[in-house]
């Protein structure tokens, strides 16, 4: 049996085979246009991730029979935080990189905010690892998920936009081979006020994984 990163990495090398045989380029990526803001038009399924302040749901969209993944915010439990939940939605919105995910449509149904995104079938690196490999990953796996990873990184980074929470729970893979970082909830944009910023001061993401300079008091960062 194809243990499911082995499947992921040769997905992902015969994606690259593809595209490099392809002449002209175009986006390889599953660019889906036009989803409804209608809760009507889409079924929730099983739950396949949950957050600090979302649940990750598998999803069809009914006009299409697509299958895709709806995260729902609790806006209620997030009543001081309606910023940072706009700006998710936003940031996601205007994401144009197939290693960054990117929200199809977000809309209000009762008090939650359903975003709208691909579906990620493998889900993370963590649960991936937590489920089939606890001594972690083989190198040529680590440095295939770490060079996508950089990539969005990369675009975000000459976007204005600094990520704050790089983890493995927030690298999603397919069973296609696609990479993707995922989990804009503590995102910012150096981009303010029509000014470029230096560096923040905030201190925001996960503890384990943050820079020291995140943790050092009043020196701030950017996006190296
Ligand atoms: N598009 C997706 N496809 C499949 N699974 C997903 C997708 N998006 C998220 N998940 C799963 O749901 C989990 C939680 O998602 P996410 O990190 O976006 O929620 P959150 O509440 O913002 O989390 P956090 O506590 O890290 O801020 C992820 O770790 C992942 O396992």
């Amino acid at each position: 049996m194809v243990s499911p990163l082995r499947q992921v990495i040769q997905a992902f090398i015969s994606r690259r085979r593809r595209k490099k045989m392809a002449s002209g380029g175009g986006t390889s990526s599953k660019e889906k246009k036009g989803f409804s803001v209608n809760p009507k038009d889409y079924k929730l399924m099983e739950e396949v991730g949950n957050g600090a302040s979302a649940v990750v749901h598998l999803a069809i969209y009914l006009p299409t029979k697509e299958v895709i993944a709806i995260k729902c915010l609790n806006l209620d439990r997030c009543n001081s935080n309606l910023d940072d939940i706009r700006r998710e939605a936003q940031t996601m919105s205007l994401i144009d990189h197939p290693n960054v995910i990117k929200s199809y449509c977000s809309f209000a149904v009762d008090h939650k905010l359903w975003v709208v995104m691909p579906f990620m079938a493998q889900g993370s690196c963590f649960h991936l690892m937590k489920a089939a490999y606890p001594d972690g990953f083989v190198e040529p796996a680590i440095c295939c998920i770490l060079k996508e990873t950089l990539k969005a990184l990369d675009y975000l980074h000459r976007h204005g936009h600094i990520h704050r929470d790089v983890k493995s729970g927030n690298i999603l893979l397919d069973d296609t081979g696609e990479i993707k970082l995922g989990d804009f909830g503590v995102s910012a944009c150096l981009f303010e006020n029509g000014d470029w910023q230096r560096s923040r001061n905030t201190f925001v993401g996960t503890p384990c994984w943050m820079a020291p300079e995140i943790m050092q008091p009043g020196s701030g960062y950017d996006s190296k």
